[in-house]
């Protein structure tokens, strides 16, 4: 039998004042609680109003932590009422500051599971421990090498995954008890961390090689085996093993990248909607993606995957592309490419000055780019110069400053905005307010991967997908794109995150029904609808039956 103490400490369960007097009797909380029974409403009522007496934004995210540890059901009703103000605050980009003081900020592990590289005999138990029983069918991993484009946070990078799937309840609707947040504590080569004698992570440089691959893998074996109907999402791994690890497990399990595909998936679903403003064919854009890294070259392949669907060869799509990096524009010959970037560089021999092609302004000029994107990590590097050099070879010029959090964006939208006389098609990566230019009201879309993994995981889940492919992908991004409301002067080129409850639904279904319609469902599926709504969780409180 349930016992007072733990159902009021289990936030799953716990109801606080709402427990009603028949409730508070059978489980042995008479008296434990003041005499008032409360509805969700009334506790609504009142935990706004503590919210609002918070003053700055990170005491605003503790109060929401807090009440998330205690009571989901109110913490997500509360959501639902405040999404897009609550949405920065427990998520990006508030959520870096927390990541960056988690030692000083913890009071409560916040049902992750802490997977120790250390110990891996233990990741099995692990997992069990931390899912208690729960039917797990979402998890979101990370190591926390590239947290956002901090870098290395070590064991601090949990919140992350905390904040994605906090994310994942509020727009598409998964049951919270459903989902595991998971660390994969590979030590930290953060000196700073390292050197806090409060750091709470493994207090050693990261284990590299085949010791951290055995590890993954014995993470994703024990992962499947306990949680076998789930959806595995990544997230912020470094560059040098993102790319790898999905590799090895995509065409095994129903599992996502989401710095590469969901980035992917939002920035051409922004670009699409970015041609629909402007009546352009992607087939004559010039894209360059500045920052060829983990997110940068996800973008590329998504975007490879749309010209070719279009029409174009392999060699003809990658006419298109200009990757950049440190080393300036990427060329066959350049030191130190990745495996990511060597299908897209360029040869030396397209252009009559290749070897002063090391920084963006030359190479905006050479290129004439009519689409440029920013996962670089520079703050400001979309600079003035640049921006107005770029604007003069292109109508209406497509620039995606999506670096987070804040302080690492290439620019700001309304510096772009500004620059190009109302000319530049925006999208950023943390949320942007209106910009006014002259007379126009510019709306800004937030090109981050949160538009995008909440609707495609839960179509996953709910149409029990084996596997996703690039079909189910371009399936998703045609589905946002296509949402756009391109009459009025300003428009963004994304949907707005106000209605993020709506497209996430009809994404999940349009991502359910093209699962069923290539057979890569598990279990037999009549309705995809009825499948995407059944599996829809809402913020009630449920009778207990505790016979
Ligand atoms: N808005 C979104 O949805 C979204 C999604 C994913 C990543 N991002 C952001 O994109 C950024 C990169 O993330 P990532 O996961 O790809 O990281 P990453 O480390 O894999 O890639 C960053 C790349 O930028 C390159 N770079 C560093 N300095 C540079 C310079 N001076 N000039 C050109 N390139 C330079 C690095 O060499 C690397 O290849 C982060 O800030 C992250 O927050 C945003
Ligand atoms: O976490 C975000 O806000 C988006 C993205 O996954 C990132 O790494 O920046
Ligand atoms: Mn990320």
């Amino acid at each position: 039998m349930l016992h007072n103490q733990s159902i009021l400490n289990n936030p799953f369960l716990n109801k606080g004042t709402a427990f009603t007097k028949q409730e508070r009797q059978k489980l042995g909380l008479t008296g434990t609680l003041p005499s008032q029974v409360q509805t969700l409403e009334q506790q609504t009522t009142q935990a706004y109003a503590q919210f609002q007496s918070k003053t700055t934004p990170l005491e605003k995210r503790i109060f929401l932590m807090t009440l998330f540890n205690e009571n989901r059901t109110l913490f997500y009703r509360l959501m639902d009422d405040h999404l897009v103000e609550f949405m920065p605050i427990v998520y990006d980009p508030v959520v870096a500051d927390s990541i960056e003081q988690y030692n000083e900020l913890f009071l409560n592990p916040q049902n992750a599971a802490f997977v120790s590289v250390d110990t891996p005999e233990d990741i099995e138990d692990t997992l069990r421990n931390a899912a208690g029983g729960r039917d797990i069918r979402l998890v979101v991993v990370t190591d926390s090498e590239g947290i956002l484009g901090m870098g290395d946070w070590g064991v601090n990078g949990v919140d992350i995954a905390i904040g994605k799937l906090m994310v994942y309840t509020a727009a598409a609707g998964i049951d919270p008890s459903q989902v595991l947040p998971v660390s994969i504590d590979a030590g930290t080569n953060n000196q700073k961390l390292l050197d806090d004698p409060l750091y709470l992570g493994n207090r050693h440089k990261r284990v590299t090689g085949d010791r951290y691959y055995e590890a993954i893998d014995k993470f994703v074996q024990a992962e499947q085996k306990l949680f076998p109907e789930s959806l595995l999402h990544w997230e912020d791994f470094g560059r040098s093993n993102a790319q790898v690890i999905l590799d090895k497990y995509k065409d095994k399990i129903a599992t996502f990248n989401d710095d590469i595909q969901g980035t992917g998936m939002v920035v051409l679903a922004g670009i699409l909607g970015a041609l629909n403003i402007s009546k352009e064919s992607i087939k004559d854009q010039k894209i360059l993606t500045f920052g060829a890294g983990t997110a940068g070259m996800g973008i590329a392949n998504q975007i490879m995957d749309e010209l070719m669907q279009e029409g174009l060869t392999e060699e003809e799509a990658k006419q298109h592309f200009y990757a950049v990096d440190k080393q300036g524009l990427l060329f066959e010959d350049t030191p130190d490419l990745t495996p990511a970037q060597k299908p897209f560089t360029r040869k030396r021999s397209e252009f009559t000055n290749a070897d002063e092609l090391t920084n963006l302004e030359a190479i905006v000029k050479a290129v004439h780019p009519t689409i440029m994107i920013g996962t670089s990590t520079q703050p400001g590097a979309f600079t003035e110069t640049i921006v107005k050099e770029m604007a003069k070879n292109t109508e209406r010029p497509i620039i995606f400053p999506l670096s987070n959090p804040t302080k690492l964006a290439e620019a700001t939208a309304e510096d772009l905005i500004k620059w190009t006389d109302g000319r530049a098609l925006v999208a950023t990566g943390i949320p942007a307010e209106d910009v006014d230019y002259n007379g126009v009201s510019y709306q800004i879309g937030q090109g981050n991967n949160a538009l995008m993994y909440p609707g495609l995981g839960f179509g996953l889940i709910a149409s029990t997908a084996k596997l996703l492919n690039k079909e189910t992908l371009s399936a998703a991004c045609h589905a946002l794109g296509g949402i756009v409301d391109t009459s009025k002067p300003g428009a963004a080129v994304l949907p707005p995150v106000s209605k993020i409850t709506e497209f996430s639904q009809k994404l999940a279904e349009v991502v359910a029904q093209s699962i069923v319609d290539q057979g890569l469902n598990k279990e037999p599926i009549q309705d995809v609808k009825k499948a995407v709504a059944d599996m829809k969780w809402t913020p009630e409180y449920q009778d207990i039956n505790n016979d």
